[in-house]
């Protein structure tokens, strides 16, 4: 089984003709589906507000004398009132095929055509809580973090710098449009979190908000990631799958790394944001998505296109606006706000009360963070679980190439030293949870574990 078939899933059907509600019932509870029935849109509505439904299939016409579908298209819209997101999947008679492109058009999910084919009418409900599964799961990690960064940031994005400032001002302007955004900048300047601040910032704010970070996929799975397969449509696909693009319908969708994207995959891209046209991988059968697009990248595109190596209709189709992010050397000032901002957060997580010594600000000030917000971030995280009691000193930010003046008078311990303190303590403080330590040091579970054979720490 995948995780997209939600075999206990709650389906609701809804037919004046008992026998048509009888025969789905049977079909879906062979399934393994649980399946309520309503002859009416008042019945289907009343069970709506009390039960936890995962999909709606109806009817378009209640009184029988009738073929025009007024009911259903009412019912339609009350229901997407009651929820938005919940799948509705509109029965209609054979060859009245203006209706259901109008129950498509007013935001059913798919519909069959009576009498029904029971392979299609399955394929269509698994599909349809396949893909409210996979939006579900992406919105509710979209809440989470943004729950978590809320609780984190209380203030958003730090710029005290005049020029990320300015920055801010500009995307606060662009978000509203829906005209695509490039965002560029080293590594860890912070563009990720600026994409979801468009996000949060733009007509969309309530819809999902989904990342493809386009150098980790592999190119062979680009296709499937990206646009969704049928079932079958290759080995490994034992169930219909939505891509990104699809689950990012009405919402954002943040092309990280669009750099990385291989030529082949250039063009398919090009041809999507276009159109907004795909089909699934094993299907004909065209799909529609409306996103809004944003791309980031670390790579001077520009120069990549003179180089042949980006497409130029691509490029101009994703940077109608750019925003460069400065990195961190650019924009001292940000430096100890930043540092402030993550020192409030670590000494939350690990319920300590640190601050920085004046040396260690010095240390901060002096740097000049290749790594950017990133680097900075880890190394105030890293300072807090090294720093045990005391006030943070510069040894504890471990800063790569740090000028020995900026250590002050503080003895220089050996890294590997530094290293093991280091995981005893965060050790301890996880009491012993490897997956957690590992998480907050930024290791990998093997690599901790190499780590604590070297220097033979024993844990619980
Ligand atoms: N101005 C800022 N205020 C607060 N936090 C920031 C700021 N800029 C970056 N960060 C934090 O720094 C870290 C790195 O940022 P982010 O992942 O957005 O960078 P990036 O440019 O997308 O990196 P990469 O290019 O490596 O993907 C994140 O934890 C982010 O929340």
């Amino acid at each position: 089984m995948t995780s997209g078939r939600a075999e206990s899933a709650t389906i609701l059907v809804v037919d004046d003709q008992a026998d048509v509600r009888e025969a789905v019932s049977l079909l879906l509870a062979d399934e393994g589906y649980s399946v309520l029935g309503a002859a009416a849109p008042q019945g289907a509505l009343a069970l709506l507000q009390d039960q936890p439904v995962a999909l709606v299939l109806f009817d378009m016409n209640y009184s029988r004398d009738t073929t025009s579908g007024r009911e259903g298209l009412e019912l339609l819209a009350v229901m997407r009132a009651l929820d938005k997101h919940r799948p509705l999947v509109a029965m209609t008679a054979w060859g009245s095929i203006d209706l259901a492109v109008q129950a498509l058009q007013q935001g059913a999910a798919d519909f069959v055509e009576k009498p029904w084919d029971n392979n299609r009418l399955l394929t269509i409900i698994r599909t349809q809580l396949e893909r409210s599964a996979a939006v579900e799961r992406a919105r509710r990690v979209g809440r989470a973090a943004a729950l978590e960064r809320a609780d984190k940031s209380p203030g958003g994005i730090v710029a005290e710098a005049e020029s990320m400032r300015r920055l801010l001002d500009m995307t606060r302007r662009v978000a509203d449009s829906d005209a695509p955004i490039l965002i560029t900048g080293e590594n860890g300047v912070g563009k990720g979190l600026l994409a979801e601040q468009i996000h949060r910032w733009s007509p969309v704010a309530d819809e999902v908000f989904i990342t493809v970070n386009m150098g980790a996929i592999p190119e062979s799975l680009f296709e499937a990631e990206m646009f969704g397969h049928a079932k079958g449509a290759f080995t490994d696909a034992r169930e219909a799958r939505a891509g990104r693009f699809e689950l990012a319908d009405g919402g954002t969708l943040f092309l990280d790394e669009v750099g990385n994207l291989p030529a082949a995959q250039q063009a398919k891209l090009l041809h999507v944001l276009e159109t907004g046209e795909f089909e699934r991988i094993g299907e004909t059968r065209t799909r529609h998505a409306r996103v809004r697009v944003i791309a980031a990248t670390n790579a001077d595109l520009q120069a990549m296109v003179e180089a042949g190596e980006f497409r130029r209709d691509l490029y101009f189709r994703l940077n109608t606006i750019e925003l460069r992010i400065p990195p961190l050397s650019e924009r001292p000032a940000d430096v100890l706000p930043l540092a402030e901002r993550f020192l409030s957060i670590q000494n939350r997580k690990y319920a300590r009360s640190l601050a920085f010594s004046d040396a260690a600000l010095k240390a901060l000030r002096e740097h000049e963070w290749p790594g950017n917000v990133r680097e900075l971030a880890h190394a105030v995280e890293r300072a807090v679980l090294l720093a045990g009691d005391q006030s943070i000193q510069p040894e504890h930010l471990m800063l790569v190439g740090q000028s020995p003046s900026a250590t002050g008078a503080q003895p220089i311990v050996a890294l590997e030293d530094l290293e093991r303190q280091m995981i005893e303590r965060a050790l301890n403080h996880f009491e012993g949870d490897v997956l957690h330590t590992a998480e907050a040091l930024g290791l990998s579970r093997s690599a901790l574990y190499r780590r604590l054979e070297k220097y033979g720490i024993k844990t619980a």
